[in-house]
């Protein structure tokens, strides 16, 4: 988690900020945060303590315009300047200085701006961004910026190069990539990349000279997220990159929220079943599902009311996830999960699933004021059927039949 310097001298702005960095959204990934109130004070902190990010502003009563945001950049903190105007004098001179971005202070938002900004830095921090350039030089130039941005930067110098890192290294998210490359160019690259990587899972922004508008438009149709022409100015190098990353991460909240189920916070009925063809084409003979049900829940509801209801239910996924930790457990729906096991062994599994319900039973869930003693039925089903669904289906028959046979047991089909 980490550690940031707010050098700023209005006590209003200080205020606002403190109340932003208290959000869930900063909380995340700011564990500690020092508020200087001047440039004598910044010098202290950054002598005692190590800084991932500052944020400062450009004006303050103890040093002349700029010095503070100087001053924490010679101690190897990234940082971005608050300001309440910029002349183009002075935004050249903080740009070259190698400030990340600055934030213009003129409303509310732009504070928002500003604490979304670090938080969005803290969370790419030590992402690994291939650079693929035959230039030793600009490889250089865009190694600086990706760093100043936090990012962890990997070298490639042709096409093929870059093509075999990204086989071998699937956690780089970000490719920049250059257009003109010996033994593969860009174009090339992308599209053989776009073999194996879809946009949603690696960003490409390709990079192209100036003075052909074609290129830039061609990268994008070869499968590049996003494109450069140099030269660019690095401010506009920072807002794409951020903006491209941000997409990315976005794409990845919404998959992981389509295949979360709301309540319980469990993989939903979609993933399991989704996972579950997969796993039952690869390899249907190691493969064992389970369907489990809360016996007699309405009563939970009807006694204890619907919001009791809800808590029993995350307690009882909770338990699941407690007994099956290395197998997926899903909500498959009301009151039901599943648990999709990938072993050989279903005998230990059996034992896993028995533990439920003695778990359970010696220790009741919490309800209101009370405790709530709760059990389920299970049916268990090996992958000895022609399709992953009737896997389920026969399943869901051994469970009728726990249930039938009094609840409160695991029948094998
Ligand atoms: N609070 C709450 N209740 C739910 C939810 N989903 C399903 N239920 C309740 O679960 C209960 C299921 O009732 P039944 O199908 O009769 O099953 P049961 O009472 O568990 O009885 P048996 O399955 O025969 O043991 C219903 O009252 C549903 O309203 C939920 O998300 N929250």
């Amino acid at each position: 988690m980490a550690r940031v310097l707010i050098v700023e001298d209005s006590k209003v702005v200080q205020q606002v900020l403190r109340h932003l960095l208290t959000q869930k959204f900063a909380r995340e990934f700011i564990k500690h945060v020092d508020f200087a109130w001047n440039y004598e004070q910044a010098q202290e902190l950054l002598e005692q303590h190590t800084y991932d990010l500052a944020l400062v502003d450009m004006t303050l009563p103890d040093c002349a315009s700029g010095d503070a945001a100087r001053l924490t950049i010679e101690h190897n903190v990234a940082s971005v300047i608050l300001t309440s105007s910029m002349d183009e004098s002075q935004r050249q001179q903080m740009l070259e200085l190698g400030v990340v971005d600055y934030v213009i202070k003129d409303n509310r938002d732009s504070y928002l701006y500003a604490v979304r900004l670090l938080t969005q830095l803290l969370r790419n921090k030590g992402l690994p961004v291939l650079v693929a350039d035959d230039s030793q030089l600009s490889r250089q130039v865009l190694k600086q910026l990706l760093q100043r941005q936090l990012y962890h930067v990997i070298e490639a110098e042709d096409g093929e190069q870059a093509l075999a890192i990204l086989r071998e290294d699937t956690s780089i998210k970000l490719l920049l990539c250059d257009y003109a490359m010996p033994k593969m160019d860009g174009f090339e690259l992308v599209r053989a990349v776009r073999n194996h990587r879809g946009r949603d899972d690696l960003a490409i922004i390709g990079i192209s000279g100036a003075g052909n508008n074609g290129l830039s438009a061609k990268f994008i149709k070869y499968g590049a997220n996003d494109f450069l022409t140099k030269p660019f100015m690095n401010e506009e190098f920072h807002c794409r990159v951020l903006q491209t990353v941000e997409q990315l991460h976005l794409i990845e909240q919404i998959k992981a929220t389509a295949e979360r189920d709301y309540l319980t916070g469990m993989f939903n009925r979609r993933y399991l079943q989704e996972h579950g063809r997969r796993l039952f084409a690869k390899d249907k003979h190691a493969v064992t599902v389970a369907l489990i049900d809360a016996d007699n829940f309405k009563q939970i509801n009807d006694q204890y009311g619907h919001q009791a209801g809800d808590s029993a239910l995350r307690q009882l996924a909770q338990r699941l996830q407690q007994h099956l930790d290395e197998h997926i457990v899903a909500r498959f729906g009301g009151e039901e999960f599943a648990v999709l096991a990938h072993c050989h062994d279903s005998a230990q599994l059996q034992q896993q699933l028995e533990n439920v319900n003695d778990s359970l039973r010696d220790e009741p869930i919490e309800l209101a004021d009370s405790t709530h003693t709760l059990s389920v039925s299970i049916g268990l089903a090996a992958m000895n059927h022609h399709d992953f669904d009737a896997c389920l289906s026969a399943a869901d028959k051994a469970l009728y039949r726990a249930k039938a046979q009094g609840k409160c047991q695991l029948v094998c089909e």
